[in-house]
């Protein structure tokens, strides 16, 4: 395995609820809580959950765009979690984002080419005849005309908007770029010609993804690894076709469960999760699962689970895999 590029460990970030004409704190949401994973280089790290789990949370605090509560974020082995503004200015050409909502992402008001080839104006790199044949060879890598970028954003269809998005991630030569629910937001015709442009650029170009989303068969088509999260934590991660055929955590079996069709390695299991996700403002003790979970038992109620190696790198947090593994 090569170098890990980005290195996540202890992860999180509480948001304070408010409550009052005082706006006195009444209680915290952990929105990530215990998080720690890494991405190498040429990789493609899933990360799969329910709406609400911290995803998102996950996705804006590795690029800094919220603060963490705690916890250490490396890229390219450098401490990057409590960096100035200006001393992370050079790590943010190398972490991109693209969003879910193509449409929201995009100033309906610029021009596609202006929007692709904004960064590259804004960090000094192009401009004029350069920065028109940069933007037109980032138009042509995402399957867009060169002649399309006098367009604005509303005379693209959908597919097209997040294909504006993804070159203007390219535009600066990132070697991570986080996908959050990149695809969630286009018919599902369009879905794969997208992720599969993702495929393709990371064959092309080399970079890494941390890609999100809450559908496992976008995840599977385009991950090397696949990480689980449950209600700020994560529960799971093995490598795609592990984790879909030898699911340990009872949360990873009862989502793979849920979505048969979708995923062709999914063993018949029964319903296997009662009730509704808990509140992340008062997260249950112990394994945050406990509350729906079939299989548990007093322990689970008081024991935090550790992510632990299950072996060849097949990780779980659950205490009845302790040992043996099988949680079942
Ligand atoms: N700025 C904020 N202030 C308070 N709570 C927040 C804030 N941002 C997110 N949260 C809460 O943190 C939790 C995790 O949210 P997050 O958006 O990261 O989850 P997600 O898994 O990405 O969900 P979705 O797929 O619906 O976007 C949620 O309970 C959410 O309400």
């Amino acid at each position: 395995m090569t170098e890990a590029l980005l290195e996540v460990t202890d992860l999180k970030k509480h948001y304070p609820v408010r409550a009052g004409v005082l706006r006195r704190q009444v209680g915290t949401v952990h929105a990530v809580d215990g998080v720690s994973f890494s991405v190498h280089t040429g990789e493609t790290l899933g990360l799969v959950g329910e709406s609400g789990c911290g995803k998102s949370t996950v996705a804006r605090s590795v690029l800094r765009l919220v603060e963490p509560t705690s916890g250490q974020i490396r890229l390219d082995g450098e401490d990057i979690t409590r960096l100035s503004k200006t001393a992370l200015r050079p790590h943010r050409r190398s972490m991109q984002i693209v969003f879910q909502d193509p449409f929201a992402s995009l100033n309906p008001r610029m021009a596609a080419g202006d929007i692709v080839g904004e960064p590259l104006t804004v960090h000094g790199l192009a401009s004029g005849k350069e920065l028109e044949a940069r933007t037109a060879k980032l138009f042509e890598q995402v399957g867009l005309r060169p002649d399309q970028m006098r367009n604005f954003p509303h005379q693209f269809s959908g597919g097209q908007r997040q294909r504006i998005c993804i070159a203007r991630a390219l535009a600066l030569g990132p070697r991570l770029i986080v996908c959050d629910e990149p695809v969630s937001a286009l018919d599902v015709s369009i879905q794969a010609q997208v992720i599969n442009l993702l495929i393709d650029l990371q064959k092309a170009h080399g970079f890494s993804y941390l890609f999100i989303a809450h559908d496992l068969a976008v995840v599977a088509h385009i991950s090397h690894r696949v990480a689980v999260m449950y209600l700020g934590r994560i529960v799971e991660i093995a490598g795609k076709d592990e984790l879909f055929r030898n699911p340990r955590h009872p949360y990873t079996q009862a989502l793979l469960a849920s979505v048969p069709v979708a995923n062709p390695f999914a063993k018949k299991l029964a319903p296997l999760v009662d009730g509704d996700v808990p509140s992340p403002v008062n997260p249950p003790s112990g394994c945050a699962f406990h509350t729906r979970c079939r299989f548990a038992i007093e322990r689970c109620k008081t024991e935090r689970p550790a992510l632990v190696d299950a072996g060849g790198g097949h990780q779980v947090a659950c205490l009845l895999n302790e040992g043996t593994g099988r949680s079942q």
